[in-house]
Order: structure tokens, then sequence, then C-alpha cells
């Protein structure tokens, strides 16, 4: 068996497509959205993605400002600079990057983003939110996997999911996105005793765990559907996923890295932005 691929640019497309012209509306009333991302790191991966979401604002006319405070920013840095923005009325919407600097906690300094800017679902206030049914923005990869899924018309309601990865970042927000569409889901993580039991049973695995290659076909039941979230640079420059390449022949659909998740990603958060401003 081959997989199906499971491909996110066509998806990224259309949404945002649709974010350009809610922009467009929303600047004919006077209102250009601006997206502000604060960044602390010098991890590559992370900057990679701040590069992306700034082009992708550009052309779909959102203005984008990046505030880098750099790797060595203290935690007083971070929180003071996102409580700024949170009080200005002319950001719309604000995200933090991870990784952040040792000794800088994701939801100790998340608490500091006004929920309604919150683009990329990180503050505990969201987080809350999205498991008491609530509207709040959810983190934007965790949005993109339910997407990319939807997209592709896999079915969720009923169905046994496997997340590997924990993070609040993805994994458990997702879990609490595909409960919420009636699906099955167990969590696993670096501490799940038996993880090829476990993502062997289930009709679809989402790997965010952040190792190249992972998930082989030991973990994989023939014909599941299977969701690569990993992002992981490669020695060549190039990006590998948390799924290794074998598992195409195992799975009946596979997302790929490059081009699966992660486009769908950055198209999802520019579409929170321009909601965030009311469009
Ligand atoms: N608070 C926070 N939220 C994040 O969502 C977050 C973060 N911090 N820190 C960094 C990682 C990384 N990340 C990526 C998103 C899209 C691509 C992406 O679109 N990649 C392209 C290709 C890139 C290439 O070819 O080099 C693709 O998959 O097709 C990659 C990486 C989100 N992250």
């Amino acid at each position: 068996m081959t997989a199906r691929l499971l491909s996110g640019t066509e998806l990224a497309a259309s949404v945002r497509a649709d974010t350009t012209s809610r922009v467009a509306a929303a600047a004919a009333a006077g209102r250009v959205p601006r997206l502000t991302v604060v960044t602390a790191t010098a991890d590559e991966a992370s900057a990679w993605y701040v590069r992306s979401i700034a082009r992708a604002a550009k052309r779909t006319g959102i203005d984008c400002v990046v505030v880098d405070l750099g790797p060595q920013a203290a935690p007083s840095e971070i929180h003071e600079r996102l409580a700024e923005s949170s009080a200005d009325p002319d950001v719309h919407g604000l995200m933090l990057q991870t990784p952040l600097p040792v000794g800088t906690s994701l939801a100790e300094a998340a608490q500091f983003i006004d929920p309604a800017k919150d683009v990329d679902g990180a503050a505990p206030a969201s987080l809350g939110r999205l498991v008491a049914g609530l509207p709040a923005f959810a983190p934007a990869t965790a949005a993109a996997v339910v997407a990319l899924l939807d997209h592709h018309e896999v079915p969720l309601a009923g169905r046994e999911v496997a997340i590997v990865g924990r993070s609040t970042v993805v994994g458990k927000p997702l879990a609490q996105l595909l409960l919420a569409r009636d699906a099955t889901v167990t969590l696993c993580h670096s501490r799940t005793r038996d993880l090829p039991a476990v993502t062997g049973r289930a009709e679809i695995v989402v790997a965010a765990v952040g190792r190249a290659g992972l998930l082989t076909s030991a973990h994989i039941r023939p014909g599941a559907v299977v969701v690569d979230v990993g992002t992981n640079p490669a020695e060549d420059g190039g990006l590998l996923g948390d799924v290794a390449p074998e598992v195409s022949e195992q799975a009946g659909a596979l997302s790929p890295v490059p081009g699966g998740v992660g486009p769908v990603t950055t198209a999802l958060l520019l579409r929170h932005a321009v909601e965030a401003a009311g469009w």
C-alpha cells in the first residue's frame, strides 16, 4: 500500500484567500489588522516560522510587527512586552513564539496575553475556555490538524485517535478539539509504557513530539491515517517529520513534511489575526 497524501497546500491557499478578502474589508473600514509576534529564541525552526508568518501576513495585507527580545531576555521583559501589546488598542493579534529562554515558562508568560488577542491560543484563559467549550482561539497548529483532516474528509466521530506528544502548544489542545468532535482520544507521551501497542490500535495517529523519525511502521496499524506535525531541521537544511519515511508504505493516508500541517498552521494563525480585529 502507498499512503494517500494529505497535502496542506491547497487548504492553506484557500484559507489565505479568505483571509485576504476579510483583511480588505477591514482595511476599507479603516481597521488594518495588526499582528505582533514576540520572540526570544535563537532556534532556527522558530526563526523560520516567524519569517514565514511575516511574509504571508504581508501578502494578505496584515500588518505584522516582530518584536525580537533575543535569547537572553529575562522573564520580566517578556511579560512587560506582552502586557504592553495586550493594552495597545492598535494591536489586534498577539503571539509568543516557543521555545522560550531557560527560566521563562510559557504558561506564566502567556498570562500576559489578552485572551481576545491570543491568536495562538497560549493563554491559560484561552486553554480553559477550550476545555469548557467556550469560544476561544485554539493554538494554530492544533487547529491545523483538525482542519487538514476535515479538508481530506477523514471522519472523526467515534474514531480512535492516538496523539503522541502532550505539549501545551499541540498535544493537549488537540486532544480537546478532537474530543469536541466526538473522537476517542488517547494522549501518549515519553512515559507511555508500550507506545507501539497504543498507537498500533488507533485509526488515526498524530505525531507531535519533535523528534525526527520517532514513529516507524512498528507503530502504525496498516491503513491508518497518520498526521505528522514534526518540523525537525535536517542536516542538509531541509525539514524532517516525526514520522519515518517507511510509514508511507503502511499507512492509508499520511500528511507530508513539508507541505502538510505546516502551511495550514501559518494560514490559520493569520485568519485568527483578522478575526481578532473583528472581521
Ligand atoms: N507559540 C508557537 N506556536 C507555534 O506554532 C510554533 C512556535 N511557537 N515555535 C516554532 C514552531 C515551528 N512551527 C512551524 C510552523 C509551520 C511550518 C511550516 O509551514 N513549514 C513548511 C516548510 C518549511 C521548509 O520547507 O523549510 C511546511 O511544513 O511545508 C514550520 C514550523 C510552528 N511553531
